[in-house]
């Protein structure tokens, strides 16, 4: 029963819709992000040019929401769009509905063990992450309370930010400590592909100086040769600072002889698309890494990114999330082993920065000088609220 003064659950909810946002690849044509870059798929010539080609967007945008009975309403967006919804609406919300929103341990536990014979990873995590992000939101309006401040407090006053784009050079000017660029061309591009690579990078290097920040986002493309081959070169010629998902998220022995063949001082990262304390305690106990990047709206949600960061910090693994705005922000904040942040620019140039899951959340905030101050984070639950001007759709009931 709930406390008093604490509403239960009444009802969840599930919505699609389509255009950037959460699903950031689901952006316009022309956009730096579909624009020739290095992928699994690359090794077809017909899906190498675009990845909306393969289908990077076929999914859309999942909403979530989950109202109590006093009226009060959290919400999450992530992707994963109509299969997603199918989950939360069939399956997910019986765990909710009736319960106690302060339950979220074992709200979490069913969710993950219910579905585990079909779920595990990938999509039905998504769902179950959406759910839990939605759940942690209502948490903090009922309560009155940001979810940094439930998840221990900030440790420190201002997240700081590295960007993730085609133009290291405009982020540096924009403030920000670094510059992620998405590597154009894979192993099927052969050795000339390897020296455009590396020819980009090095351009990129003259135009920001030596010490800013570079980083290399290979988006699964690698093989283990190539991602060795590469490492060193970028490494020797350009000063990258770390390779990041070179290589299969299901290959584990190939990340952990990539992190033992890379030169020293450059940092391997991985962990986008691996999910829950399971698939990160791979990661961490064979050594596959130096920093993993979950996102907290695909991992399982703020419920198991505790789990997953309380392991990193005692193996002393830096937590770095992928994406994921106003959720990871909330989580950064309150941990010393997240010193800074992605921040991954949707602008299509991209020369400006806009909020990351544009146009769907009202009152995202964004870096101001690569920064964000922990007050713009003092709104209860994630403290944004939802466009609800979109056309938003909801393809299943219960
Ligand atoms: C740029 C990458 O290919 C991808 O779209 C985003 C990503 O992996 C990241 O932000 O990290
Ligand atoms: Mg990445």
């Amino acid at each position: 029963m709930a406390a008093a003064g604490l509403s239960k659950i009444k009802h969840v909810r599930a919505f699609t819709v389509r255009g950037g946002g959460a699903d950031y690849h689901d952006q316009g044509e022309g956009h730096w992000i579909d624009n020739h870059i290095a992928t699994p798929m690359a090794r077809y010539p017909e899906y190498r040019q675009s990845r909306q080609s393969f289908g990077i967007n076929v999914l859309g945008t999942l909403i979530v929401e989950i109202e109590a009975e006093d009226g009060t309403i959290g919400f999450a967006v992530t992707t994963g769009g109509e299969p997603a919804a199918f989950i939360v609406e069939k399956h997910l919300a019986r765990f909710l509905e009736g319960r106690d929103p302060r339950e979220v341990e074992k709200i979490w536990d069913q969710m993950y063990f219910s579905t585990q014979y079909y779920g595990r990873k990938g999509l039905v995590v998504n769902a179950i992450s959406g759910v839990d992000l939605a759940l942690w939101d209502l948490l903090g309006k009922l309560r009155g309370e940001p979810v940094y401040q439930m998840l221990g407090g900030a440790v420190r006053d201002e997240l700081q930010f590295y960007a993730t784009g085609a133009r290291p050079d405009v982020a540096k000017e924009l403030g920000f400590i670094g510059g992620k660029l998405p590597l154009h061309h894979g192993p099927a591009e052969g050795l000339e592909g390897l020296h455009k690579n590396i020819a980009e990078l090095a351009e990129m290097r003259s135009r920001v100086g030596d010490d800013f920040w570079l980083m290399l986002d290979c988006w699964m493309s690698l093989d283990l040769d190539y991602a060795t081959r590469l490492a060193h070169r970028a490494y020797d010629e350009c000063g990258l600072k770390w390779i990041e998902e070179a290589l299969s998220p299901d290959d584990y022995w190939a990340y952990a002889a990539l992190k033992k063949n890379a030169p020293k001082g450059l940092l391997v990262t991985t962990g986008e698309h691996e999910a829950t304390r399971w698939g990160f305690r791979m990661l961490m106990d064979m050594e596959c890494c130096d920093i993993i990047q979950p996102d907290v709206g695909w991992c399982g949600g703020v419920t198991e990114l505790i789990k997953i960061a309380n392991y990193a910090d005692s193996k002393g693994v830096m937590m770095i999330p992928h994406g994921s705005s106003v959720y990871s922000y909330h989580f950064v904040i309150t941990r010393h082993n997240s010193p800074f942040a992605e921040f991954l620019m949707m602008h299509p140039g991209p020369t400006e920065v806009v909020p990351m899951f544009h146009p769907q959340l009202i009152g995202e905030p964004v870096p101001v000088n690569g920064r964000l101050h922990v007050s713009a984070l003092d709104k209860p639950g994630f403290g944004v609220e939802l466009n609800r001007e979109l056309p938003m759709h909801r393809p299943y009931t219960h």
